[in-house]
């Protein structure tokens, strides 16, 4: 028997039962579910990761639908729980979607929902963050300062490299990965070489056309270049960025071998899942490659680093922060909550998920459809046609 879980409770008398795994930020997500007769329960329970027997506490016997955290393990228990009660969506509040196993959520006939087209920016922005910091060696020169080690200009002073002119790396040139690349490019005037599945043919255009300007103007035109492999990337690139989904063709991508292809003083961004990196093969790396960096955002085994990373000066390390930013994060929840809440309604699904815009207006109310299912052609869902 499943232990009680402490929650909170928003519109006790609502039709509709309506459960959050953890507290999100803002309130337009509650008001929304309230004011479409939902009773919000949110759970309060002080414990990080909530382990799937409190998940099944919270769902209950009588439950139209939750909202989770990449956190937890959404398989074959959770939504066979969540059925029983009666539920019909599931959304995390994240865009990726690798905890959960959707052919579990198919058998049960649950929709799963995601929050893409909110969060690309400014896990792009985190990605570019790490980058710099990365190649101007900013928190090892803050460690110093603070340490109070400075005592005067030195010519080799935390010396780092110029990202002008070098080569920028991008693998999975998705929504993120080529939010990124523009920003490097533009941002920095780097060339591009990316590796993806299909061709970044937006991305392609926008350098095509920068680089024309640039020349126009009399500057340095940049370049880009889609790689047949991504070996050609790793060999190439001046720093190196990972964008893909987590799923088995992406699982350990580099690996020990790959690292060994990189460049001496390359520099690895990770802000897509960590187990896309071999960790133990990372720290191993670093530590025999000291002018090579590294910036992460996210981790094999999170909350967990493996044993070394931590102690090593050529990484940045930080607790899976890419999509903090206040309007992101409160549009990621704004999106789960009317994923779940849609499907509770009978909505139709959005037909563009990357056009989330008028779902985060706060002038007006959402269009009645759920932004984002990822399992809607599996469940033969109707799309919207809004
Ligand atoms: N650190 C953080 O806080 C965040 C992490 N993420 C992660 O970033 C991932 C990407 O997000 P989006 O850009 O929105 O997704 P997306 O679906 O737009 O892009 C993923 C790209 O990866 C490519 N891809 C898939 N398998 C590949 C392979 N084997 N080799 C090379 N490319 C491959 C796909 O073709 C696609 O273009 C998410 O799935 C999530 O795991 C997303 C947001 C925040
Ligand atoms: O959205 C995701 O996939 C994250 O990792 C957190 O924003």
């Amino acid at each position: 028997m499943a232990k009680p879980v402490s929650i909170e409770v928003w519109n006790p008398n609502g039709k509709y039962r309506v459960v959050s795994t953890k507290s999100m930020p803002g309130t337009r997500w509650i008001n929304l579910l309230i004011e479409q007769d939902c009773r919000v329960e949110i759970c309060t329970q002080k414990k990080t990761i909530l382990s799937v027997e409190d998940i099944i506490a919270l769902i209950g016997d009588k439950c139209d639908g939750v909202i989770g955290q990449l956190t937890e393990d959404w398989g074959e228990t959770l939504f066979a729980a969540l059925s029983r009660a009666g539920g019909k969506a599931f959304s995390n509040m994240a865009v990726g979607y690798n905890n959960v196993d959707v052919n579990a959520a198919n058998k049960y006939g649950v929709a799963v929902g995601n929050t893409p087209g909110v969060l690309t920016e400014t896990t792009a922005e985190l990605a570019a963050s790490l980058s710099v910091a990365a190649s101007r060696r900013i928190v090892e020169a803050d460690e110093f300062m603070r340490a109070g080690l400075y005592d005067g200009w030195l010519p080799h002073l935390f010396v780092g490299n110029l990202l002008k002119g070098q080569t920028v790396g991008v693998i999975g040139a998705g929504r993120i990965g080529s939010a990124y690349a523009r920003m490097m490019v533009e941002g920095f005037k780097m060339n591009l070489i990316y590796y993806d599945l299909y061709q970044a043919t937006r991305l392609e255009k926008f350098v095509t056309a920068y680089a024309a300007f640039l020349k126009a103007n009399g500057e340095q035109p940049v370049t880009w270049r889609r790689a047949s492999s991504m070996d050609e990337v790793l060999r190439e690139a001046d720093v190196i960025s990972l964008h893909p989904v987590l799923d088995k063709t992406t699982y350990h991508l580099v690996n020990k071998e790959r690292l060994a292809m990189m460049k001496k003083e390359a520099i690895l961004v990770n802000c897509s899942r960590g187990p896309v990196i071999d960790e133990v093969a990372l720290v191993e790396h670093l530590k025999q490659n000291p002018m090579f960096r590294a910036g992460l955002d996210v981790f094999e085994d999170e909350p967990y680093m493996k044993p070394g990373l931590a102690d090593m000066k050529n990484a940045i390390v930080v607790p899976h922060i890419a999509s903090a930013s206040k309007w992101t994060r409160e549009g990621m929840a704004t999106l789960a909550a009317l994923n779940v809440l849609g499907k509770i309604k009978g909505y139709p699904v959005w037909g563009d998920s990357n056009r989330v815009e008028p779902f985060l207006n706060e002038n007006a109310p959402p269009p009645a459809a759920c932004p984002s299912i990822v399992n809607a052609k599996a469940l033969s869902l109707p799309v919207s046609k809004l």
